[in-house]
């Protein structure tokens, strides 16, 4: 498994005059340090769901000695993120976190005692000027000195940075696993090394399909597993009616072969990404290691497919967060090798600890449209028309929405889930022998509709020439369609097939005018869906990253860039691509 995550630095600043300001202020900012590493431990959870980490300098650092002694903890101590917090006056340059590409940010306590605020200002202005862009975090209300509570506010500023900048720490080594190549001349399974290395500090993996094929063929997989994953597939992935035609359709034999194979492809993608110890005992000792992937993309599409069962059900099961082993965290696999829709689930994911619906952005069915086929009007949140979400493959059975929290539809971190939420998601799907008009090799394809009610974000990230990599985010909801609407709108399509119906939140203006604008500014076939309104924490990441977002409907008071950002003008987004074309990619 890829553990070992990075850590946050925390950096106590402090103005470094002894004999009588230093010491009247050590346990003061030393405190805050504290403070924040509780605060961090105790909101913020690792993939694996263990509590994030968070190392603080040996002493609070009022000069370069010290500052450099810092550094030198935080490297060897597989730090990835670094904060600074002060509630003084300190000297910027000379205590200034000074690493190259860590994530960074300090926040000023707003207290006038001692003018926390200002050295805020004075380093961020150094970090501006030394093109190490930060983040500048400082309570809307005065403080007085000493009080250690954290406000509202400054919690969220802090929390978002920290969810971002763990982001971004974690994928930097990792990789990216392709199984096989082009997928159907989708431009996204184009795997561009530069995007992957230059933007995210992350290596392309690339393992030929015939790979799968071997290790099938050759039996190189724990059998043991295999069996328990099969009798369990038996008990929990209920089939469904044969929708091809009677003389198209492969008879019990093959079938009853085909789940088989599609369980041993489940088991070998996840070896491939993560590696697997038992394979060493079975004596592959270089199989055993893995590509150490923190995404793969499986091309499937088509050649494949034109002969052996599809991807979709080891696509599904592993985006999901259980499976014959019980509840566990979900992997991030796309279908159709679309790298590009992988990263976007690997944002969604890194950034929500949940799992990810990939889909087709299919089909915008206006009021119009939907009354005329229907006679039903759409009303309420889907007055002005809504999106089909559907792709067969990689949308994640937490996506069926049968998680709860409070009595609303959700995607849990995984630690959240309990067994009964996980049987649901099983027993909310259906796995149709594929449709082998597409699949002619069959397999089975997974069938949900998404509840409605689930606040989601829709991104993309986007690879545009001359720009470099752009994202694109929508927040919205999930709706529900009257039962019999729903069924003549999906019998029109691959009924096969996961379904999200989709309403972005609209703001009235530009790409989110109305649903209709949203879908035509799409800017690929695919789109990555987490759960909860999360905009703003794609937009943190994405300025970490140097990435500029070309679309969003995020609330202009939930946006937090680096300070730098607002020298680049007073347009939001003309100033996020003049930085991010400015800064350049994070790791170039
Ligand atoms: C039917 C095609 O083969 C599907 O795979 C297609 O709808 C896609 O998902 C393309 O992104
Ligand atoms: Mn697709």
């Amino acid at each position: 498994m890829i553990a070992n995550y990075p850590k946050i630095g925390i950096r106590p600043i402090i103005d470094g005059r002894y004999g009588g300001v230093r010491e009247s202020l050590e346990d003061t900012t030393m405190k805050m340090a504290e403070n924040v590493a509780a605060l961090f431990a105790a909101e913020l959870r690792y993939p694996d769901g263990t509590p994030v980490q968070c190392i603080i300098a040996d002493t609070c650092i009022g000069g370069v000695a010290e500052a450099a002694a810092c550094a030198q903890k935080f490297e060897t101590s597989n730090v990835g993120v670094s904060l600074s917090v002060t509630p003084c006056w300190c000297y910027g340059s000379e205590t200034m976190d000074m690493h190259p590409t860590m994530p960074k940010a300090i926040w000023g306590f707003n207290g006038t005692e001692r003018p926390g605020a200002v050295y805020l200002a004075a380093t961020l202005a150094a970090h501006n000027q030394m093109g190490l862009p930060a983040f500048g975090i400082y309570g809307h209300d005065v403080q007085d000195l000493g009080d250690e509570t954290i406000p509202d506010d400054v919690k969220d500023k802090l929390l978002t940075f920290a969810k971002a900048g763990l982001a971004v720490a974690i994928m930097r080594g990792k990789s990216y696993l392709a199984i096989g190549s082009v997928s159907m001349g989708i431009a996204g399974s184009i795997v561009v090394p530069d995007l992957f290395k230059d933007y995210l500090g992350m290596r392309n993996e690339y393992v030929d399909s015939s790979e799968v094929l071997r290790r099938i063929q050759k039996n190189i997989f724990d059998q043991q597993e295999f069996e328990k994953a099969l009798a369990w597939v038996k008990a929990n992935c209920k089939e469904g009616e044969d929708y091809n035609a009677a003389e198209k359709q492969f008879d019990r034999e093959q079938k009853n072969k085909d789940w088989e194979f599609v369980v041993k492809m489940t088991i070998i993608i996840r070896d491939l990404m993560i590696g697997n110890p038992k394979l060493a005992e079975l004596g592959y000792k270089e199989e055993a290691q893995g590509h150490h992937a923190i995404v793969s993309g499986f091309q499937g599409q088509r050649q494949w497919t034109d002969f052996l069962p599809n991807g979709d059900f080891s696509e599904a099961i592993l985006n999901s967060s259980f499976d014959w082993n019980g509840i566990r965290a979900p992997y991030m696999v796309a279908t159709e090798n679309d790298s590009l829709n992988g990263l976007s689930m690997l944002f969604g994911y890194l950034l929500t600890n949940s799992a990810q619906i990939f889909a087709d952005v299919r089909t915008y069915w206006s009021p119009d449209a939907v009354e005329r086929v229907s006679k039903w009007r759409p009303d309420g949140a889907a007055a002005s028309g809504f999106i089909h979400l559907i792709n067969s493959g990689s949308a994640t059975l937490d996506g069926s929405g049968q998680q709860s929290r409070d009595g609303k539809p959700v995607m849990k971190p995984f630690w959240e889930i309990d067994e009964q939420e996980a049987d649901n998601c099983l027993k909310a799907t259906t796995w149709y022998p594929a449709n082998n008009g597409y699949f002619r090799g069959g397999g089975y394809s997974s069938k949900f509709v998404t509840k409605g009610g689930m606040p989601v974000t829709m991104c993309r990230l986007n690879l545009v020439k001359g720009i470099g990599p752009v994202l694109q985010i929508a927040e919205g909801e999930t709706i529900d369609l009257p039962a019999n609407v729903h069924q003549i709108l999906d019998d029109r399509t691959d009924k096969t097939w996961p379904t999200t119906w989709f309403v972005p939140k609209l703001t009235g203006a530009g790409n989110f005018r109305d649903v209709y604008a949203v879908m035509a500014a799409w800017g690929a076939n695919h789109g990555s869906i987490a759960y909860g309104h999360v905009g703003h924490l794609l937009i943190s990441m994405a300025s970490m990253l140097r990435i500029p977002v070309s679309m969003h409907n995020v609330e202009a008071e939930r946006i937090f860039r680096p300070s730098a950002w607002s020298a680049f003008g007073m347009d939001p987004e003309g100033s996020d691509y003049r930085a991010c074309q400015t800064y350049g990619a994070l790791y170039k």
